[in-house]
């Protein structure tokens, strides 16, 4: 079974349960980190566990969900080994495992539907990280 783990505000309850059953039909053992209620919560509480678990290995991949996506890719990117990218289109998403090996997906809940979040899912987890002259770019990122 394939683990995989989730985190979300109260922005993304609704995109995170619809995503969590996508894909333990799919599969999937989900650990939600993320808030079941749709009253306001701070979103670095529930994305910090996810992008920790990516940082240790835990699971090679998270997803992340607040309104803009911004503060949850923010929170995740201040860890070292975690490289959290903001998508809005399949087209992005592929773009971001493609050239930038993005081992977080944050989706913007308040800018894009359900349907396209989990095409958006679906598409991160689908697409493998291409190398060669990324390699080198990608490591780059790191400022240590
Ligand atoms: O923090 C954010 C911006 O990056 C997230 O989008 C939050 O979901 C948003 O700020 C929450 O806003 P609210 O007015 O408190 O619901």
């Amino acid at each position: 079974m394939k683990n995989i783990v989730i985190g979300n505000d109260h922005a993304g309850t609704d995109y995170k349960n619809a995503i969590v059953a996508h894909l333990e039909a799919k599969g999937y053992a989900v650990q939600n980190y993320g808030t079941d209620s749709d009253a306001s919560v701070d979103y670095p509480d529930f994305i910090h566990p996810v992008a920790s678990d990516v940082e240790n290995g835990k699971v090679p991949f998270g997803i992340i969900i607040c309104g803009s996506g911004n503060g949850a890719a923010m929170t995740a990117n201040k860890y070292q080994k975690v490289r959290a990218a903001l998508c809005w289109t399949k087209e992005i998403v592929a773009l971001a495992r493609q050239h930038n090996n993005a081992n977080i997906l944050s989706i913007p809940a308040r800018f894009t539907s359900i349907p396209q979040a989990i095409a958006m899912v679906d598409t991160f987890l689908d697409t493998d990280f291409e190398g060669g002259r990324h390699q080198n770019r990608v490591a780059k990122i790191a400022c240590n």
